[in-house]
């Protein structure tokens, strides 16, 4: 399934969130959405997943216009994991991973044999099988965050939209979400502020810089210096993985930090 954004713009209190975007995702593939804080990321994604009404533009799945969809129609494709994901209701995970079924969901019918098997499953691939009978309310962020991304695999979407997946997960569990997310199958567009994680998981990159897409191509055609410095302000040394020649970046801390600490106390003083 093809996820495209066409000339998507949301506008509030008088500017410009999100300016004339323009992103398509092939069916299949990762692609990742970087810029700094600020830069319309969370915003962009708000119009796929449907909290967000865009000013102009849409957003096509294979084509068709997700506002001619029901909601309930477009939730059979697309699943989210996002900020706003909440749970704060005092539902056990395993409860709160069976929601997921929701959109596929006959009347009040308890699950089937075969959705209870996709609970269980995808439990135990985000590693959360021992947490369920626990309460979601008492979850560490990591360990909630795993639990959600296990709902939204159960909704057996076709289309994965995530916002900051890797927020609060461990290096392990962070790495496995990733390569999970790259065998999937599935058509993915992630936000992600980890620019190697998004180098090392992503075919594609777009990045956003104030609204607008400043650039967007494989990693290694986007993440170059001379890109990450005038996007992100920050100097960087690019490197190669010695296997899969993905670019990793490496940060100089000395070069930026005396810019990045405007109000720093003159030099000898300590507190
Ligand atoms: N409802 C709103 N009204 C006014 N401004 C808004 C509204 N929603 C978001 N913004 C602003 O739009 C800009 C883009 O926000 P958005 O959350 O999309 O950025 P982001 O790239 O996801 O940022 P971050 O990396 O910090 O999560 C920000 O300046 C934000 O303050």
């Amino acid at each position: 399934m093809v996820l495209s954004l066409r000339d998507l713009s949301v506008e509030a209190a008088g500017r410009a969130l999100v300016d004339r975007l323009n992103i398509d995702v092939q069916a299949g593939r990762i692609v990742g959405l970087v810029g700094p804080n600020g830069s319309g990321k969370s915003t962009a994604l708000r119009c796929v997943y449907r909290a967000l009404r865009p000013t102009s533009g849409a957003v096509l799945l294979d084509g068709t216009d997700l506002t001619s969809l029901k909601p309930r129609d477009s939730a059979r494709s697309i699943a989210a994991l996002t900020q706003e994901s909440q749970t704060e209701l005092d539902f056990t995970v395993e409860e709160v991973v069976a929601l997921g079924r929701a959109p596929h969901a006959r009347g009040n019918h308890p699950l089937t044999a075969r959705e209870r098997a996709l609970c269980r499953q995808s439990m135990e691939r985000l590693d959360v099988t021992h947490l369920a009978d626990r309460s979601v309310l008492t979850l560490s962020g990591g360990e909630r965050q795993r639990v959600l991304v296990a709902r939204a695999l159960v909704q057996e979407p076709r289309v994965l939209v995530l916002d900051e997946p890797t927020n609060h997960l461990d290096v392990r569990h962070q790495v496995e979400l990733l390569s999970f997310l790259r065998g999937s199958g599935l058509t993915v567009l992630t936000a992600l502020h980890d620019l190697n994680l998004a180098a090392a998981a992503c075919d594609r990159i777009a990045v956003l810089s104030s609204g607008s897409l400043v650039a967007t191509g494989s990693p290694a055609e986007v993440l170059t210096p001379e890109l990450v410095r005038k996007v992100f302000g920050v100097d960087v040394t690019v490197v190669h993985h010695p296997r899969t020649g993905a670019p990793h970046l490496i940060y100089d801390l000395t070069a930026t930090a005396p810019s990045a600490l405007p109000d720093a106390p003159p030099e000898g003083r300590h507190s």
